[in-house]
């Protein structure tokens, strides 16, 4: 579908730091919309409804699916993960970006759905530093650690499928890089047309 506004797409594995980089993104661009999705995960300790997520039993995710709701889903491990149509078609037909942050496989889908949506790969410096940060950041049962561990391998395979790869080492640098991505797609032709029809106009160009 082809809709005014960009959508981008962040995926990474789990501990890869999506969540740190698109939250900071968010503390200085709140033109950047992020979809909240459905999920059939429990919450973890901060985390609210409606906010991190939608928290779906089994049965209100089916119906979901049967009423055709999610422009994708996926099952991560062992859960299953949507993007609600209602939640980003109004959005991008505004004209407003939108920022999905999903499992590649839900990318994947997305791509089929929206052509012109940006394809963003996050990927950790390392193994080791991958298995730190996610025992650091202690939310995870050692079992879930391991099992994130493990989906990863296939996850950081897929990495070629994307438009732009970008490597967390360092925070502010990813971060940086990040920016510069959305930035980029902004300054193409029909964003500033749309961003700024202002100057536009008064510069006689359509
Ligand atoms: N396909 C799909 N994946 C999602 C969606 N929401 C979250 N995910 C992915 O599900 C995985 C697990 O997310 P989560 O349980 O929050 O753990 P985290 O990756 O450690 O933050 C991550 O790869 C998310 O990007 C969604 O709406 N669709
Ligand atoms: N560049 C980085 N260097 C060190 N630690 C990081 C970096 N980016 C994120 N982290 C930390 O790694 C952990 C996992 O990050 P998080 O954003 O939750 O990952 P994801 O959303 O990809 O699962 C968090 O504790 C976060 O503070």
């Amino acid at each position: 579908m082809e809709t005014p506004g960009n959508l981008f797409v962040v995926a990474a594995p789990s501990g890869a730091g999506k969540s740190s980089l698109v939250k900071a993104l968010r503390s200085f661009d709140a033109r950047v919309y992020p979809s909240v999705s459905h999920t059939t995960r429990a919450p973890r300790g901060q985390e609210k409804h409606g906010r991190e997520y939608y928290f779906a039993s089994d049965a209100e995710f089916d119906s979901m699916v049967g009423n055709d709701a999610f422009v994708e889903w996926a099952n991560v491990h062992g859960k299953r993960y949507g993007t609600s149509k209602k939640g980003i078609q109004d959005r991008l037909a505004k004209g407003e970006d939108v920022l999905l942050e999903i499992d590649y496989q839900g990318a994947l889908q997305v791509r089929t759905a929206f052509p012109q949506a940006i394809l963003i790969f996050i990927l950790p410096p390392s193994w080791e530093e991958l298995r730190s940060r996610l025992e650091n950041r202690g939310e995870d049962a050692p079992e879930v650690i391991e099992l994130r561990m493990k989906n990863a391998e296939e996850e950081m395979a897929q990495v070629g499928k994307f438009d732009f790869v970008i490597i967390n080492e360092l925070f502010e640098s990813a971060l940086f890089d990040l920016k510069a991505i959305i930035h980029s797609q902004r300054l193409k032709y029909a964003s500033q047309l749309r961003l700024r029809s202002d100057v536009f106009e008064s510069l006689n160009l359509s």
